[in-house]
């Protein structure tokens, strides 16, 4: 039976199916009254791991919770590591450093070194994640020592690399990297060795080094190719089309950007996700596309976020894990209140919405009577409506009706605790088109100016001309930094205005100031100034561009 079991685990990686499907059948078969202590425990764990390799996190873990605890030391510690695993698989960071902890404690009394591997390799990322370079040093020296199996050598090796390249200087990480792919070659460990080399092209890339990069590229996309690993693609793609952008070839950059977005997994804060939204936002900048510009601007914030925020909740785990133990579990209990807390506020705003929904329902039921009864009446009243409240020009709100508006959109996001930004924009020397061109001229730039700004705005987004040549935004639910894009896409986008066809063609461009809430208050007629302020500053310091209130 042990052999069995032995046996399953080596295919465990292997063979994802036939490991899973035997698995399966050794479970359904075997008397558990037969099986020692120990069998018993390494069928949990293996049950577990194929628990864990169809992402079933929770089943796997009760698996564990439940399995007998083995007589035999490293078996025990195989368990311990694979729920540290779950936990971070889970994002549970503070379950996760605290069976850190334990782990450690046990670690010197590991010595097969396959186990110290398969205990110790997630711990390393995750030291290496919080950017614990020197811990996760430790363990890979640690490990080095144990083993001389050139596989696992590579695999520590390959963890090591990160921590050279922020803490020491180029030639040592130059030199390390040479080692670490040659020694993961002659192991023959592909991915371990692809994803070094992956590393090393967003390296090249940062010392400006194109064409080395795309010589790694051609060299191995076949190999990445067959790993059939979206993680790989997607970072080999986007890190030689970076290059090839960097060297003037667009299409081809295009091309292989294009092939990194459609590798892409929907879910993963990876680096090289981050890497492709890169490229692709500034392969929109140089093509002037300023829907992808915005487009890939936010889903690269989007991801920058995503990854700070997950480094910012390990690193907090970590000290929590490793703080003074009292101090530690009310901290522990604090933020379980606070996940308490997410959860009840989740819940009320699902009820919200179901009664929100309700009562759209029984509105929309009257409203169809209204609008049966007073159809005529309607049609005429809102034509005056529209005059009333729409510039003609530009057809966006005039500036009481957008005051009305920003009102209850500042009224609202105080209320709810959204954020709120401001963006107000002046056409620059535009006195001197008026002059030159004709007034008629004029109007041509004004209605081209809010036609080309109206296309990077969202429904909910308030427009309107405030003053001749002077237009405001108001952003619910949006921060400053974001306003700050808008306004720079705006910018450019008023920039590249066509004039080509005209027999005197004319530069257009336009200063701009951004105010947020969080800064300035709720308040629209002070978020206005503050933004006007910022306006003045753009203004003085030469025109064409952003400035923020803060
Ligand atoms: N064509 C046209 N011009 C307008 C309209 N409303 C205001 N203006 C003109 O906009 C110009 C604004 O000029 P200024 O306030 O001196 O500002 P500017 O020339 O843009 O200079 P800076 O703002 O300092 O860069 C004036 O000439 C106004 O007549 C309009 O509806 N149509």
């Amino acid at each position: 039976m042990s052999e069995r079991l032995n046996e399953l685990d080596e295919i465990r990686l292997k063979d994802r199916h036939g490991f899973s499907q035997q698995v399966s059948l050794l479970k359904n078969s075997v008397s558990t009254t037969t099986l020692t202590n120990d069998q018993l425990a390494h069928l949990s764990l293996l049950y577990a791991w194929d628990k864990v390799l169809s992402g079933d996190f929770n089943q796997a873990l009760s698996i564990l919770e439940e399995a007998a605890g083995p007589d035999n030391k490293q078996l025990l510690l195989r368990i311990q590591g694979l729920k540290v695993n779950i936990h971070i698989l889970s994002y549970r960071y503070t379950e996760a450093f605290i069976g850190i902890e334990q782990l450690l404690k046990a670690l010197p009394s590991l010595t097969n070194e396959l186990t110290y591997y398969q205990v110790i390799g997630q711990v390393i990322l995750l030291f290496n994640n919080i950017e614990r370079y020197d811990l996760a040093q430790q363990l890979i020296e640690q490990g080095l020592k144990i083993s001389q199996a050139s596989d696992i050598r590579c695999r520590l090796q390959a963890l090591g690399l990160q921590g050279i390249y922020k803490t020491s200087d180029f030639q040592h990480y130059d030199a390390s990297f040479t080692d670490v792919n040659s020694l993961c070659e002659q192991a023959e460990e592909t991915i371990f060795n692809l994803l070094v080399i992956r590393n090393h092209m967003f390296y090249l890339l940062e010392q400006q080094q194109y064409p080395p990069v795309l010589r790694l590229y051609t060299d191995y996309i076949s190999q990445v190719l067959n790993t059939n690993y979206p993680i790989l693609n997607a970072g080999f793609q986007a890190a030689a089309a970076e290059a090839l952008l960097k060297q003037g070839d667009l299409v081809a950059a295009d091309k292989l950007a294009r092939a990194a977005e459609q590798s892409l997994p929907t879910d993963r804060h990876d680096p090289a996700v981050l890497a492709s939204y890169r490229v692709l936002y500034l392969l929109a900048q140089a093509e002037g596309n300023f829907n992808n510009l915005l487009f890939y601007g936010e889903k690269r914030r989007e991801t920058e976020l995503a990854i700070a925020k997950e480094k910012a909740s390990q690193q907090l785990a970590y000290q929590l894990a490793t703080g003074e133990s009292r101090l530690k579990e009310q901290r522990i209990q604090l933020l379980d209140k606070d996940n308490e807390l997410l959860t009840l506020e989740r819940n009320l705003y699902q009820q919200q919405a179901e009664n929100r929904y309700l009562f759209l329902i029984i509105i929309s039921g009257f409203t169809l009577l209204l609008a049966v009864l007073s159809y005529r009446g309607l049609t005429r009243s809102q034509r005056f409506r529209r005059l009333a409240e729409f510039d003609q020009l530009t057809g966006i709100s005039n500036r009481h009706h957008f005051y009305q508006q920003a009102n209850i959109a500042a009224k609202y996001c105080e209320q709810n605790q959204r954020p709120l930004s401001v963006v107000v924009f002046d056409l620059d020397y535009f006195k001197k088109i008026n002059d030159t061109y004709g007034h008629a001229m004029g109007d041509w730039a004004l209605q081209q100016v809010v036609a080309c700004c109206r296309n990077f705005m969202r429904n909910s987004d308030i427009f309107g001309r405030v003053g001749g040549e002077e237009f405001a935004i108001v952003l619910p639910d949006c921060t400053a930094d974001k306003a700050e894009m808008l306004a720079e896409i705006c910018r450019d986008a008023i920039a590249a205005i066509d004039t080509s066809h005209f027999s005197s063609p004319f530069t257009l461009t336009a200063s701009f100031g951004v105010s947020e809430a969080a800064h300035d208050g709720y308040d629209i007629s002070a978020l206005l100034d503050s933004a006007d302020k910022a306006l003045y500053k753009a203004k003085d310091n030469g025109r064409n561009q952003v400035w923020c209130s803060n």
